[in-house]
């Protein structure tokens, strides 16, 4: 028996639909409020630079009325970074970030850009934020991160996500093999991108990660079935799968 793996539900696309009329409705601070009662354990938005869906007042609004954790998803910019600073947040996860992308493409060059990272974490750090890495599951991201003094990476899942047959299964065994690695190291993995109701299970199986962040599916299977449901629904996969 492994420990409950937490759920950590991304309210973004709750604003993306928001924000194609610009008014207030659909209020994402008002599905971090279901997504509690339905049994996450805690909020996830992305802040990004071009604001397409989460806003700096939602940002506001989500600390100051959900009492759930919040992850806070950002690119590592000064801005991000004095924002960050500002609110404190439960989390922070450095994310790669293209403003031309339609979604989070890949991971984070945790390695690749060592120095310009290394004073960002250790600036969320002493401010008793607890930075996460959004990582490709490869080695040598893990130790990159491990030199960075991360207590969490995330593992970016939607190569998995993407893949079929054989490729899913190379892919899913990245994420079993760069899990292990974090937590032998001391390092708390979690998940996220990509993952539904049917892909989902193999991940949620695999012992060492702590947290799912999901966000994109959940949301459009509320357009289905409410946003309670669906919550629900990935919760009891989640559950079933420990
Ligand atoms: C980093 C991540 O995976 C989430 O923030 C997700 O990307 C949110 O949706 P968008 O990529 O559409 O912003
Ligand atoms: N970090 C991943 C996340 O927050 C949710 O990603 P998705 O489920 O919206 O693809």
């Amino acid at each position: 028996m492994t420990r409950r793996l937490r759920l950590g539900v991304n309210i973004d696309h709750v604003a993306t639909i928001r924000n194609a009329r610009g008014g207030p409705h659909p209020d994402p601070v008002r599905a971090a409020r279901l997504a509690a009662a339905a049994g996450a354990d805690g909020i996830t938005a992305h802040l990004r630079e071009d604001r397409r869906h989460i806003t700096d007042a939602d940002i506001d609004r989500l600390m100051g009325q959900i009492d759930l954790p919040l992850n806070l998803e950002m690119a590592a910019t000064e801005e991000m970074l004095s924002i960050a600073l500002a609110h404190r947040p439960h989390a922070a996860c450095i994310v790669p970030e293209k403003r031309e992308e339609r979604t989070t493409e890949g991971g984070l060059d945790a390695a690749g850009q060592f120095a310009a990272l290394l004073p960002f974490v250790a600036r969320l750090a002493d401010a008793g934020v607890r930075v996460s890495l959004f990582i490709e599951p490869s080695e040598q991201q893990v130790e990159a991160a491990l030199r960075l003094g991360a207590p969490v990476v995330e593992f970016h899942t939607g190569r998995y996500a993407h893949a079929e047959g054989g490729d899913q299964a190379a892919e899913l065994r990245r994420i079993v093999d760069s899990a292990a690695l974090a937590a032998k190291n001391g390092i708390e993995p979690h998940a996220g991108h990509g993952l539904t109701f049917d892909n989902v299970v193999p991940v949620a199986a695999i012992p060492q990660l702590a947290e799912l962040n999901i966000g994109h599916f959940l949301v459009g299977e509320a357009i289905f079935t409410g946003l309670d449901a669906s919550v629900r629904r990935m919760r009891a996969l989640m559950d079933e799968a420990r």
